[in-house]
């Protein structure tokens, strides 16, 4: 079966779910593009040689450009690399950049896409849960400083997602389960659903091979995570506020994959951020303890981490203070009043905030 979901924003676009869809993506390149930047990492190599073959066969041009892994690809240097490929390769305002990968490459590709020539089309393939979900959607590009996590991108929204669920065969379980930290994000902020099937399926999703049930269960979960996406980001794509519910989860998360030098998985981060979004919340009046107790089972369930070490508050909030919805001196976190209704609290007592570091600690 093959799912679409229309974003309906600023330029519509659809981001399709099925199995097999590469054909498709080549098919349904922008029209008048001639080249394609095909933006991969070392384990996409083989997928990327796949979209070579497609591209070069619909008579365009194909260029690849193998990026480092992971967070290393999110850097200024590997997107004026990129940079660099184009411009050798004489890319103009109607040609195509293609994200071949997970959400670092996607991230990446996106704002090599929103840059070049102040602009031009990107597709994006995502080939991890992440990215599928979420990552390749709505139009958060960016790259990472020194300073810290996604300090530096743009808006800029793709031409069309495809979400081919054949890549998920060679994803490891390592990294299905941290993708699902982002598909029960949706589930806390959003859709009750998403919750239900997790916690009836939480075995076979984190399972080490990928069978019949699981991949079943998944395509329900991820179309049912695009739409919450795709329906947030229509109607705010700038993140001028609703927005904001998407990052349920990320001020401690991304303060942790800073302090950890990216060496945890996003999904895994942003895991244990919600576990301390959902603690402030109850330290704030807002959350029930059964509520906490459920984000600690669900995300424990699927083998992801729900604690951190203790002795590491200072790292933690100044990396916190970078966040994006920080203003000035005012931290904001999205937290929960109740199950799927996310609310902001801003610059809470440090005493909250310290309360939660020390209930997620161990
Ligand atoms: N722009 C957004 O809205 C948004 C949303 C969520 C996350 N993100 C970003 O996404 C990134 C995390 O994405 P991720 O979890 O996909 O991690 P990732 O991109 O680092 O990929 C994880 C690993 O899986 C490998 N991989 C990818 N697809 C594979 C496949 N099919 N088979 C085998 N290996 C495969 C990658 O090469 C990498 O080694 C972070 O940088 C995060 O900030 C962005
Ligand atoms: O799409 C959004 O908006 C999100 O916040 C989705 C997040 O899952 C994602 O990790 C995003 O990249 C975080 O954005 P940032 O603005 O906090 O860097
Ligand atoms: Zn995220």
């Amino acid at each position: 079966m093959t799912a679409t979901v229309r974003v309906e924003s600023g330029a519509p676009y659809d981001v399709t779910v099925g199995t097999g869809l590469l054909e498709r993506a080549v098919q349904e390149l922008p029209a008048a593009s001639r080249k394609v930047l095909v933006v991969h990492a070392a384990p996409l190599r083989q997928v990327a040689d796949v979209m070579r073959a497609r591209i070069e066969a619909s008579g365009r041009e194909a260029v690849l450009a193998e990026v480092p892994d992971a967070e290393s690809g999110k850097t200024a240097e590997v997107a004026a690399f990129c940079w660099q490929v184009l411009g050798k390769s004489d890319f103009t305002r109607s040609d195509v950049v293609v994200g071949v990968g997970g959400g670092a490459v996607t991230d990446l590709a996106g704002f090599v896409a929103a840059t070049w020539m102040r602009g031009i089309a990107v597709v994006q393939v995502p080939t991890t849960v992440l990215a599928m979900v979420d990552a390749a959607v709505g139009g958060k590009t960016g790259i990472n400083t020194t300073e810290g996590k996604n300090l530096v991108g743009a808006f800029h929204e793709p031409h069309a997602v495809w979400c081919d669920l054949a890549m998920l065969e060679t994803l490891p379980a390592y990294d299905r389960v941290a993708g699902l930290a982002e598909v029960v994000k949706g589930g806390f902020i959003r859709d009750g659903v998403i919750l239900d099937l997790v916690e009836d399926h939480a075995d076979a999703l984190k399972a080490e091979q990928l069978s019949p049930e699981a991949l079943e269960v998944l395509e329900e979960l991820i179309t049912r995570k695009v739409r919450v996406k795709a329906e947030v980001v229509a109607a705010d794509l700038k993140e001028s506020h609703l927005r904001e519910i998407l990052n349920y989860g990320h001020t401690f998360g991304h303060a942790i994959e800073y302090t950890e030098r990216y060496q945890w998985r996003h999904g895994s981060a942003v895991a244990v951020g919600m576990v301390f979004a959902a603690e402030l919340a109850h330290l704030a009046g807002k959350l029930s303890e059964a509520d906490v107790d459920r984000h600690r089972a669900i995300l424990s369930s699927l083998g992801l981490p729900t604690t951190y070490p203790p002795g590491r508050w200072d790292a933690l909030l100044t990396a916190m203070r970078r966040d994006k919805k920080t203003r000035g001196d005012l931290l904001r976190f999205v937290v929960l009043q109740g199950i799927g209704n996310p609310v902001r609290l801003e610059g809470p007592d440090p005493a909250l905030l310290v309360g939660a570091y020390d209930a997620v600690s161990s």
